[in-house]
């Protein structure tokens, strides 16, 4: 049910003629015969051709390292396919490339603190950190995490860490004790480094009980490395091991920063799976391969060069922190941020945008969805001169998202809808700087990336909905989970569905342009009547609403069959009378069809998300099902659970 797709926008040929993705395509049509003329011609070949691919890209990309003989080991075993089998990296390495007085990191804690380093100025932070870790006896293979917030000393920490081979893993300073030991606590760290406080919306937060009580009862702990952000002389006296960061990275002439090359698939980072099913899952992702793609990631798909200027709105709890730490490698400033978006007041990203000649705007459709419902017009209040692209992620950007960017932020800008996740570090469909964007829809399938869109039956469809699959291997795909020796977790997460098959849990549609759709998460799918519904797809509905500021629909198990349960969450001053209910049915039963429309409406005064901001449709699901939610410390606000639980409405 694709509505008639308008072209919101197209690359000028001089735009198209000078990024990077058409050097490289003129590059390989010359040295390896790919023929490729556009985008999809490109795609084919780099899937067809995984070797020729990968190893062209690793060149164009300037990896620093060994690349070995061996560009694909077993290369239809999936998973069990590897990489550069023999290839040797470093990852900060590769991201200290440059060196000089230019920015390396800017950053924006709100309104509240400012900070700058150049690339110099980072390679000294880091070269006296990795001393201090080395001297620590932290090497190859150890794990360092953070408590941190989206910090130029996050960055540092992490840089000095695999500067040595050791394993880097990070949280946000809102988990909660247990949230962080059911992480932290699985992988064993050396050393723990954390902030003794934060900023959000304004308020200080002082977390040093938090970083005793985590410290506590982490007994491989040798080292607590803290980062005094909201208090620069604090008592540490309660946390054990505790050091300040400047007395832990000393005085006088920084010593050499030297890099240890490590074999290509050996563990980076540690990453975890939400968690609202159970414990999280540690997902390992490679050194090589994480470097890769995201060199494939900022430089092909999304255009980033030397001296550009990278901003992704994250918190370190999110992989999309990882991914913006990697722009380093395409020789882009980092724009770090932490905190709220929209303190002190809602323009802050914009004002950075303008005051830091931001290059790439990286955001989450729920950011977007928010400033158009507050109905901020930014291109009439800021320059935006500098922004070439923007991103999305976090949940589907709905058509209204794609219209609202064009028309209140700026006309001319590559508006990449993109959609990946934690499991892989980066992205299955992304942006193009070579093609149109069209209404709705994420631009193409990543280069390298063997997507297809499969029915029930396992066959790939084109215009029609199915699962995200992806059938051909790709370097970063996890290396294996934490503690789980023979795989099987691993593959049970994955490869269940089909055998050989990455089965990703999207619910999604391959489009006539090359383009992807998301309709939500395959477990979150509704089935009344046995008709599959993504829950997007009512999203776009109401969200278009003034009177609804939010949504989460469920489908309630109801009379052998299921019943559709939308809960909102009103503008202020709104409340969900007869009208109301019967203007949502209507909105939906005439966007999508009479099967979407829901027995029930019930209003609540707020949504259950996750720390990186993702609503949480299946613990909605198991509460109103009586049913256990396993792990609510991976919840930004659990106790927002309780008014969905025993709601007299849906017991009859
Ligand atoms: C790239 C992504 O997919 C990010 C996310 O939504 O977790």
């Amino acid at each position: 049910m694709t509505d008639a797709v308008t072209k919101l926008w197209e690359p000028s040929p001089d735009r198209a003629a000078a990024a990077q993705i058409t050097a490289f395509m003129q590059k390989v049509n010359a040295d390896s015969g790919a023929g490729a003329s556009d985008y999809d011609s490109l795609w084919q070949w780099s899937v067809d051709n995984p070797e020729v691919f990968w190893s062209a890209l690793w060149d164009f990309g300037g990896v620093v390292g060994e690349k070995g003989a061996v560009i694909l080991s077993d290369p239809t075993a999936m998973p069990g396919a590897k990489f550069f089998p023999q290839g040797k990296v470093n990852f900060a390495e590769n991201l200290l490339r440059r060196s000089g007085d230019g920015d390396a990191l800017v950053f924006w804690g709100e309104d509240q603190v400012k900070l700058r380093y150049s690339w110099d100025q980072l390679r000294e932070q880091v070269a006296r950190l990795a001393a201090a870790f080395k001297a620590e006896g932290v090497g190859p293979g150890d794990r360092v995490a953070a408590f941190m917030p989206n910090m130029p000393q996050t960055i540092i920490a992490m840089l000095a860490a695999t500067s040595l081979g050791a394993v880097w893993s990070s949280c946000s300073p809102d988990f909660g004790v247990q949230g962080v030991l059911d992480r932290f606590g699985q992988i064993e760290p050396t050393v723990l480094v954390a902030v003794e406080g934060y900023f959000y919306a304004t308020k200080t937060h002082d977390i040093r009980d938090k970083v005793a009580a985590v410290a506590e009862q982490l007994p491989t702990l040798k080292r607590v490395l803290v980062v005094p952000y909201t208090d620069a002389d604090p008592d540490l006296s309660g946390i054990r091991h505790a050091v300040l960061w400047d007395a832990y990275l000393g005085e006088g002439a920084a010593p050499e920063l030297t890099f240890t090359r490590m074999p290509f698939n050996d563990p980076l980072y540690i990453m975890f799976s939400s968690g609202t099913t159970g414990v999280p899952k540690c997902i390992v992702h490679g050194i090589g391969g994480t470097l890769l793609q995201h060199l494939k990631e900022h430089k092909l798909q999304s255009d980033v060069r030397p001296g550009d200027r990278v901003f992704y709105f994250t918190t370190c709890g999110w992989m999309m922190w990882n991914w913006l730490v990697s722009g380093l490698a395409a020789e882009a400033a980092l724009l770090l941020y932490d905190g709220s978006p929209f303190h002190p007041h809602p323009d802050i990203l914009f004002d950075y945008a303008d005051a830091e000649g931001m290059t790439l705007f990286g955001t989450s459709a729920k950011y977007i969805d928010h400033l158009k419902k507050i109905e901020r017009s930014p291109k009439t209040t800021h320059k935006l001169d500098s922004v070439r692209a923007m991103t999305s992620t976090g949940s589907p950007l709905v058509p209204e998202g794609f219209d609202y960017v064009y028309a209140e932020i700026k006309q001319d800008i590559q508006l990449a809808s993109i959609s990946g996740g934690t499991d892989i570090v980066s992205c299955f469909v992304l942006g193009s700087p070579i093609s149109p964007v069209w209404r709705g829809e994420i631009q193409k399938r990543g280069l390298g990336m063997a997507v297809e869109v499969w029915n029930d039956d396992g066959k790939p469809v084109v215009g029609e909905k199915g699962e995200l699959v992806c059938t051909k291997p790709f370097p970063c795909m996890p290396i294996y989970f934490w503690n789980d020796p023979e795989g099987e977790k691993f593959r049970a997460a994955y490869f269940e569905a089909w055998p050989g098959v990455w089965c990703h849990g999207d619910y999604v549609e391959l489009t006539e342009h090359g383009g992807m759709i998301i309709y939500g998460r395959s477990d979150a799918v509704l089935n009344p009547g046995g008709v599959r519904i993504g829950t997007a797809e009512i999203y776009r509905q109401v969200e278009q609403m003034p009177q609804v500021m939010e949504a989460l629909v469920i489908g309630q198990d109801w009379d052998n069959d299921v019943r559709v349960v939308l809960f909102v969450r009103l503008a202020e001053g709104v409340s969900l009378d007869d009208d109301l209910i019967k203007a949502i049915k209507t909105k939906i039963r005439t966007g999508c069809t009479p099967r979407h429309v829901p027995a029930k409406v019930l209003a609540v005064s707020d949504i259950p998300r996750t720390k990186s901001g993702k609503i949480v449709e299946l613990a909605v699901r198991n509460v109103v099902h009586g049913r256990p939610v396993k792990n609510v410390e991976a919840l930004a606000n659990p106790e927002a659970l309780d008014e969905y639980r025993d709601r007299a409405e849906l017991a009859e």
